[in-house]
């Protein structure tokens, strides 16, 4: 009966390029959206990361990692930032899109009636906020500790450097039960949680329902009578329906995951802070040229925060530059300690480490980092080139053209040159299984490579080099070689080396022993061996079990 007439062709056509229209802006938009929020996403990330990582590395000695208080809020700030922060950014783009959605539909209830309106988002918000409240209860992260522990088990059995003794000792039964109990523990304390709130959110959504219905039901009263016509109904009903997004708990988790890392990181900054200040030893004399005269240890006194015990007890040391010191002691006498007290990496509880005549702690602590080259017995093995793995002892030069041919030097200095002529792409070469077209080096090879890096450190600026225990795995023969040279290579610097072997700290013109927290014996092989002391009788007892000090161990 009724035909279109040209009007209602016009807003056919008209309501037809409308929805065409935002068919392709939502296409459009929807790109835009992808592309700003894997950007967000990532920045997000990176700007969390790096607040972390500048908060502990900022913090120039390693307390943050070894003080017990202050090393669990790194951890935890550390495996938090890793942590795909960035489900924060999808999370909030979820969530503010159905709560959109949600008040659009209360403004079509309200248009209908505004009691009605008024009423179903009192209890929607309601119901949302208490939903969202049994969530973060929930939520994994509020116990995080027991999932740490739980997925650290899982790593035991994954880590391809543990993959050895994982399987030699037989652990794998013995950790896939132990995962097995921690995961159900975990469980088990998630139905707990999810327990607390669930009587006031069945209140909650009983309210939901009774109010739902009232509004449906004066809804159709006042359609049978005449008061609301049908049109309104559906427009209220649909309304009603959409109204629920307002609770919707999509996105939640998401924004909670990400969110709950903000105050992890930022009270990792604020004890960092608390804790430089009142420890800040960076001065701001520089570090250029020294030592030229002496490092001095005036009556310090140190031990491990937490831990309880004085390793070092009012120590007196000098160490005049341009010499080469060779430091022994048995196992746990403090001779890394020492090194960590010299570097700047731990600071004395008392008494004063000078620079000719200067307090440590008035020296720019970055730029005596720079004079100070030290390889310890568990270096980084970067996975990474060759050239980065040497070329990182002077990391300021590495994009310098001429720093191949120092490397090449460094390397073979270091007796790295034949582990660099093995490599399939030389300098390029990764230096990791793991990754492709990389190899992997034997423990001598990565020794050489990072006794490389460390002379590398001194063609960038070093004067004093410390190696501490880093050509343990060299056979006994190289690493007596690599002792031959050592003084050439290291002449006119001040140089420390702790060793277990004889062949390599007899070289030494001056050796000190440790222990007890002091210096017990100070002078050359052949003073302390007619000294008849414990350094003689660590010496003998090695010279007569083996037939010869020359090539075994200190071991007490
Ligand atoms: N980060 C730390 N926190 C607490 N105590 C530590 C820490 N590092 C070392 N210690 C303790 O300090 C003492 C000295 O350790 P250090 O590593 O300096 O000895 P070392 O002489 O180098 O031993 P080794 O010959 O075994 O390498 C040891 O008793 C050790 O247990």
């Amino acid at each position: 009966s009724s035909g279109l007439n040209s009007a209602a062709v016009a807003d056919v056509t008209f309501a037809l390029a409308g929805a065409a229209f935002v068919l392709a802006a939502q296409e459009v938009t929807r790109a835009a959206y992808e592309v700003a929020r894997w950007a967000l996403y990532r920045r997000y990330e990176e700007h969390l990361t790096g607040r972390v990582i500048r908060a502990a590395l900022g913090a120039g000695t390693l307390d943050v990692f070894e003080r017990p208080d202050l090393a669990a809020k790194t951890d935890r700030a550390v495996r938090v930032a890793g942590l795909e922060p960035g489900d924060l950014v999808d999370g909030l783009s979820m969530k503010w899109s159905l709560q959109a959605q949600g008040v659009a539909a209360a403004v079509l209830v309200a248009t209908v009636s505004v009691p009605a309106a008024a009423i179903l988002l009192l209890v929607w918000i309601l119901v949302g906020n208490r939903l969202q409240a049994n969530m973060l209860r929930a939520d994994q992260f509020t116990w995080e500790d027991a999932v740490h522990a739980a997925s650290y088990t899982h790593r035991i059995g994954l880590r391809q450097e543990w993959a050895k003794e994982v399987r030699i000792f037989g652990l794998v039964g013995w950790l896939s039960d132990r995962y097995g109990r921690q995961t159900s523990r975990l469980l088990a304390e998630l139905a707990n949680a999810r327990k607390v709130g669930q009587r006031s959110l069945t209140v909650l959504l009983g309210l939901v329902v009774v109010a739902n219905a009232a509004v449906v039901a004066l809804a159709t009263r006042a359609a049978v009578n005449g008061s609301l016509d049908v049109g309104a109904v559906v427009l209220l009903l649909q309304g009603m329906l959409g109204m629920s997004l307002l609770a919707d708990q999509t996105g939640d988790d998401l924004i909670e995951y990400g969110a709950s890392r903000v105050p992890v990181v930022l009270e990792l900054e604020r004890v960092v802070a608390d804790h430089s200040s009142t420890t800040a030893h960076s001065g701001a004399v520089s570090a250029s040229g020294r030592p030229a005269e002496a490092i001095v240890f005036e009556e310090v006194t140190f031990g491990y925060p937490g831990a309880g015990k004085i390793i070092f007890d009012r120590l007196n040391l000098e160490i005049r530059a341009g010499t080469s010191v060779g430091i022994v002691g048995l196992n746990g006498a403090g001779k890394t300690t020492l090194i960590k007290l010299l570097t700047g990496l731990e600071v004395p509880q008392s008494g004063r480490i000078l620079v000719d005549g200067t307090d440590l702690r008035a020296i720019d602590q970055e730029s005596w980092r720079r004079s100070v080259a030290a390889i310890f017995q568990d270096f980084v093995h970067y996975e990474m080139s060759a050239r980065d793995n040497i070329g990182l002892g002077a990391v300021e030069q590495l994009t310098q053209p001429s720093i191949d041919g120092e490397i090449r030097c460094a390397a073979a200095r270091a007796g790295a040159d034949a582990v660099l002529g093995g490599l399939p792409h030389g300098l390029d070469t990764t230096l990791s299984s793991r990754l492709e077209g990389g190899v992997d080096l034997s423990g001598g090879q990565w020794q050489r490579v990072a006794l490389a890096r460390s002379l590398l450190a001194v063609h960038g600026g070093a004067r004093v080099l410390v190696l501490d225990e880093p050509t343990a795995q060299l056979d006994v023969r190289a690493e007596a070689d690599l002792y031959n040279k050592f003084l050439d290579l290291t002449a006119g610097l001040t140089s420390v080396v702790i060793s277990h072997r004889f062949s390599t700290i007899r070289r030494s013109s001056r050796i000190i022993v440790l222990d007890g927290g002091h210096v017990i014996e100070d002078g050359s092989h052949e003073r302390l061996l007619v000294a008849e002391g414990v350094y003689a009788r660590m010496f003998r007892k090695q010279a007569m079990r083996f037939g010869s000090g020359d090539e075994e161990d200190i071991d007490g």
